[in-house]
Formats: structure tokens, C-alpha cells, sequence
């Protein structure tokens, strides 16, 4: 039986007043030190610049000394996994135009890592209960970049070489956005307590990405009511899904933020990672998104066995 449920700070930031020592540290430095950081110039514009990186430091180290601990976090960890985010497609962009990997390939395996590299960022954020708002604003930026980019209102040839299936800008606004959504809601609705969204975004990311993954190059033996859809597809989008939404909430379970009764959920878990591959595979994701069918179908039925009791 896991620990009783007590949320765990996991990570604490550096106090206030070690951020203000660190920034104290950049002013003690001698001026020749910092002015040579930056272009030769006039004494008198020197001293000036002096100043004012020093009022700015004393700014920032009386905000940083006032602000909450939790506050430093959480603004911390948004910033962390915003730049993940940004890292992570740039990554595969780069990957994608050295030809190292093929695009469809790259869309995918950016599908499985966002939602699963999301998810394990969770505990970086506070335990307060502005923590998951913060952590929403993360899905809540990409919307808005997958919308400025899909709506051609400005371009990032990164981005969409590394998401979308043929390199247009518009495919941006199904796929990707609904996965974006998708995230957004489940931290908004679920967060880190609830086995629901931890297993909802377990089966869209890893269990949908690896059904893509597997089934484009194995899947040879077509699923007899869905020829666009393969048995080996099906089979490793159940076991991908179930194993992720264990791990997941092995992982979560351990630091405190639920209690997890093994030998129900184990079995709860294969229902709901067989409900979300039936749903996956039945013709109906040609008129609703399997991004949207998948999390939706695993929100359901993981509500219907977890609900509100201890897991
Ligand atoms: N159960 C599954 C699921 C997918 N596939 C293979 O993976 C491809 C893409 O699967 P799909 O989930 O439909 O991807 P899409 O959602 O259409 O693609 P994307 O997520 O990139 O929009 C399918 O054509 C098929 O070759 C499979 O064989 N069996
Ligand atoms: C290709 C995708 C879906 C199509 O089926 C996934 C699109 C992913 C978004 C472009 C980026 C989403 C980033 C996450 C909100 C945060 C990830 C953070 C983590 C630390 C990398």
C-alpha cells in the first residue's frame, strides 16, 4: 500500500534569500568584471550602466525575497517546461531536416514524448493550489503557438516539420491542437491526484503514438472492420497505453499524491487501455480525432472504475 496521501514537495527551489544572494553575488562582482561583458565605453555611461543593472538586481532580489516560495516554484518549473516544450520540437526539426528521421516518425514520437514528458514534470510544481494553473499554462502557450502557426498568422517551419504529416501549416489546427487541449483540460480537470487523467494522457500520448509507430510498419494483417487499422497497431497501442498508465501511476503514487490499491488497479487499468483500443480502432476516429475519441473513451471508463474512492 502506498503512502497515505499527503502531496510531497518533491523539488524546492533555492529559498528567496538565496536567490537574492545569488544576485547579490553579480553586484559584488569588481566593475572591470562586468563592464568588460559589454561594449568599451565612457566612464560616466559605465557607472550609469552600473547603476541600473544594479537597481535591476535589487528589484529582482526584493520581488524574489517577498514573493512565496511556492510562487518562485511553480513560475520556475512553467518556465523549465515551457522550454522543454520548445526544445523537444526543435530537436526533432532538427532531426527531420538532417533527414535522420522520417517526418511521420518525428510526428509521432513528439506525440509520445510531450505527453509522457509533461506528465513526469508534474511534480516539479508546488503543492499549492495555484500549482496546476501554472502548469496549464504550459498546453495553454502551445495552443497558442499551434494557432498563430495553423492560422498562418506568422510561420515556424520547425514546428511544422516536426508535428504534422506533410508540412502544412494547417494540419497544425487538428491533430496537434486537439492533443494540446487534451492536456490543457486534464491538468485543468484532473492534475497529479486523480488516476483518470494520469491514464487518459497515457493512452493518447503513449499508447495512440506507439499504435502509429508500430502498426505503419508492421501492421500487414488489417483489422477485418477497419482496413486502415492493423492487429500488431491495436495490440501495441493496449500494451504501450497499459504499461505507460501503470509506470505513471507507479510514479505518481510513490511521491504522495494518491494512494494506489495494486490489485484493483492493475485490473482496472487493463479495462480501461482495452477501452481506449477499441475505441481507437473502430472507423469512427475518420470523423472524430483519435486524440479527441482516445481520451475521451479513457476518461469514461477510468472514471467508472476509479471515481472518487481510494485507487
Ligand atoms: N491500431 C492502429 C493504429 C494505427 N495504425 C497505423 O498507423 C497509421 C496512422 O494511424 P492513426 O492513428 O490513424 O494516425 P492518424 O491519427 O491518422 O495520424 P496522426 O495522428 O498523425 O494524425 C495507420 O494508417 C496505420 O498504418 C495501425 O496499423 N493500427
Ligand atoms: C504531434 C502531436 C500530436 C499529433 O497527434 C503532439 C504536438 C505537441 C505540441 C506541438 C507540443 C506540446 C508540448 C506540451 C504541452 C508540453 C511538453 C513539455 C515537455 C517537458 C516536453
Amino acid at each position: 500500500m502506498a503512502a497515505a496521501a499527503r502531496p510531497v514537495d518533491v523539488m524546492s527551489f533555492p529559498s528567496c534569500s538565496s536567490t537574492s544572494l545569488l544576485l547579490s553575488h553579480s553586484r559584488s562582482l569588481p566593475p572591470a568584471t562586468r563592464s568588460s561583458r559589454l561594449a568599451p565605453s565612457s566612464p560616466a555611461s559605465s557607472m550609469r550602466r552600473q547603476l541600473l543593472v544594479g537597481a535591476g538586481a535589487s528589484a529582482v532580489a526584493a520581488l524574489a525575497a517577498s514573493a512565496p516560495p511556492a510562487l518562485l516554484q511553480d513560475g520556475a518549473a512553467t518556465l523549465l517546461t515551457t522550454a522543454g516544450a520548445y526544445t523537444l520540437v526543435r530537436a526533432f526539426d532538427a532531426l527531420t531536416e538532417r533527414r535522420l528521421i522520417e517526418q511521420n516518425l518525428s510526428r509521432k514520437i513528439v506525440h509520445v514524448l510531450s505527453g509522457f514528458l509533461f506528465m513526469s514534470s508534474w511534480p516539479l510544481f508546488s503543492n499549492s493550489t495555484q500549482a496546476r494553473f501554472f502548469a496549464a499554462i504550459v498546453p495553454l502557450l502551445n495552443c497558442v503557438r499551434l494557432l498563430t502557426y495553423g492560422l498562418r498568422l506568422s510561420t515556424d517551419e520547425a514546428l511544422v516539420k516536426s508535428v504534422t504529416r506533410e508540412g502544412k501549416p494547417e494540419e497544425l489546427l487538428r491533430g496537434p491542437l486537439y492533443y494540446v487541449i487534451v492536456l490543457l483540460i486534464i491538468v485543468l480537470v484532473f492534475w497529479r491526484e486523480s488516476p483518470i487523467g494520469i491514464a487518459s494522457l497515457s493512452m493518447m500520448s503513449g499508447g495512440d503514438g506507439f499504435a502509429d509507430i508500430v502498426g505503419r510498419r508492421y501492421g500487414s494483417l488489417k483489422l477485418p472492420f477497419n482496413k486502415k487499422k492493423s492487429w500488431i497497431g491495436s495490440i501495441s497501442m493496449f500494451i504501450s497505453g497499459f504499461l505507460l498508465s501503470t509506470l505513471m501511476l507507479f510514479y505518481f503514487s510513490c511521491l504522495g499524491y494518491f494512494r494506489v490499491s495494486w490489485d484493483l488497479a492493475i485490473g482496472n487499468l487493463a479495462v480501461v487501455a482495452f477501452a481506449a483500443t477499441v475505441v481507437e480502432c473502430i472507423p469512427v476516429t475518420d470523423v472524430v480525432d483519435d486524440n479527441i475519441s482516445v481520451p475521451l473513451a479513457t476518461m469514461l471508463v477510468a472514471f467508472l472504475l476509479f471515481g472518487h474512492s481510494s485507487h
